[in-house]
């Protein structure tokens, strides 16, 4: 079975679909000040890498683990799922049927813990 990564069409997909999902997180005034600082141009490369071998492109990503990329960062669960939002928007407007987005989205879901600041969960 091909994977999701050709099923969308490739790097090219993965690369605009990159590009949209950024212009939406940068300009959610929730999300933007995260980036300030930020080389865009690099975390865009690291993006690609790790979207496309997480949906089973020939590639592995070699970019940092999700936790120590996004350690200390202060980032919330509103803000994971603000971000997981603008992806799906993001492969939506992409032309990706909505049945795959909903299987990206379930395979993001377990990364939450890595990439929100450890807070107390309460029972
Ligand atoms: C499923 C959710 C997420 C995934 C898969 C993801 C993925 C990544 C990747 C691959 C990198 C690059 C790592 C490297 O440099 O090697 C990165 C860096 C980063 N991410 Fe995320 N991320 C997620 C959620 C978030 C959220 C919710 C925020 C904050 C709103 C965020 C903010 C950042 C920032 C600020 C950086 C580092 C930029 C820098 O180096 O200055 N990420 N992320």
């Amino acid at each position: 079975m091909a994977s999701i990564f050709d099923q969308i069409g490739g790097a090219s997909a993965v690369s605009a679909v990159v590009d949209e999902f950024y212009e939406r997180v940068v300009a959610d005034p929730r999300l933007g000040g995260h980036f300030t600082g930020t080389d865009m141009g690099k975390l865009k490369a690291h993006q690609r890498s790790f979207v496309a071998a997480a949906l089973g492109g020939p590639q592995e990503y070699r970019g940092k683990t999700m936790d120590e990329a996004h350690a200390g960062l202060g980032i919330t669960g509103e803000d994971f799922d603000a971000v997981v939002g603008h992806l799906a928007g993001a492969l939506t407007h992409c032309g990706v049927p909505q049945d795959t987005i909903a299987t990206i989205a379930g395979a993001l879901a377990p990364l939450r813990d890595q990439v929100v600041d450890g807070q107390v969960s309460v029972a």
